[in-house]
């Protein structure tokens, strides 16, 4: 195995193969426990965009306050999913097909086009050129803002969807996305989450789903396969410490490379990861 490979996985904890069952049982009683640590925290919060990482998180995620509720009898603990379409979304009805699935106790819609269009617009009146990719970021961004709200709304915390597929490329906005507070399947590749939503039943329609960040007005849908130039089969094959092709390796690690700022809080001038 290459030397960076086996760094990365020791790094992103990925194990070569799993037990749906058990990684199921492992989340659920990890969300559980976190919640019984913080005893003031009540309430999980996620959005859910009809993709298949957000709907596992989002069932493991009322799973574990469905039995929080029934094991000490605290009708307060609840599960949030929040819908943050940028004006319509093109997939609502996986998004709608999601939540139908989760059975979340609670549904908050909030439509984030006026608040991404005020901001876009605070700075491109500037005279700054503002592309429609970091706008795409402006859209994850206010994803978060409206999770934050409602977390402090409701005693609750905000989930986050990030598994070492992403995690190794980067895929994600800094401090869009990649700005939450509990990750559930931080350790699973693509293909093992995949292997959770079907050991629970999920449609199999979302989890079979072509995986998008959907960001991008200009290139709606596209697939992050597209965006990353390498499929996800590649990077999870990379992940279990499998060979790949030489290319295939080298992309994958210069993405990792690239985006180690976004692993790590705020740097300081005690971090040297960065001079790797
Ligand atoms: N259609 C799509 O798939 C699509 C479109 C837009 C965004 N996205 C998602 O957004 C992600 C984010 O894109 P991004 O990474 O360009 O934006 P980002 O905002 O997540 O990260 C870029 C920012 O990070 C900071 N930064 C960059 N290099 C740094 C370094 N070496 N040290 C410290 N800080 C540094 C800078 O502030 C920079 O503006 C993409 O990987 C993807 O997940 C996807
Ligand atoms: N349209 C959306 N509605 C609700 N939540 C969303 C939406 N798009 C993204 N999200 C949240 O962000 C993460 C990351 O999405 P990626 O597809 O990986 O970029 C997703 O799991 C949702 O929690
Ligand atoms: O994060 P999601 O739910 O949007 O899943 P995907 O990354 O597969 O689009
Ligand atoms: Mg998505």
């Amino acid at each position: 195995m290459r030397k960076l490979q086996k760094q990365i996985i020791q790094e992103l904890c990925v194990l070569p193969e799993i037990h749906p069952q058990e990684e199921i049982r492992k989340s659920i009683d990890f969300l559980k426990s976190y919640l019984l640590h913080y005893p003031f925290l009540k309430t999980y919060v996620l959005g859910i965009s009809g993709g298949q990482d957000s709907t596992l998180v989002g069932r493991l995620a009322q799973m574990a306050i469905t039995e929080l509720r029934n094991e000490t009898g605290d009708q307060s603990y609840q599960f949030v999913a929040v819908r943050l379409p940028y004006g319509e979304q093109a997939d609502e009805q996986d998004a709608m097909d999601a939540i139908e699935f989760i059975q979340s106790d609670q549904l908050l819609p909030v439509n984030i086009k006026a608040a991404v269009d005020a901001s876009y617009e605070s700075v491109t009146k500037l005279g700054l050129e503002v592309s429609d990719f970091v706008k795409g970021n402006i859209k994850a961004r206010e994803r978060m803002i409206a999770q934050y709200t409602i977390a402090g709304a409701l005693q609750g915390v905000v989930l986050g969807t990030d598994h070492a597929a992403e995690a190794v490329t980067g895929f994600y906005t800094k401090f869009g996305d990649g700005g939450t507070d509990v990750n559930p399947i931080f350790r699973l590749n693509k293909r093992q989450g995949r292997a959770l939503l079907k050991a629970l039943n999920a449609p199999k329609h979302l989890y079979l789903k072509v995986p998008t960040a959907d960001l991008e007005e200009e290139k709606p849908g596209l697939a992050d396969e597209v965006a990353l130039g390498v499929t996800y089969d590649n990077i999870d094959d990379y992940l279990e410490g499998k060979e790949v092709a030489e290319e295939i390796a080298e992309k994958i690690e210069n993405w990792y490379l690239k985006t180690q700022h976004k692993r790590h809080l705020p740097i300081t001038i005690f971090d040297d990861f960065w001079q790797q």
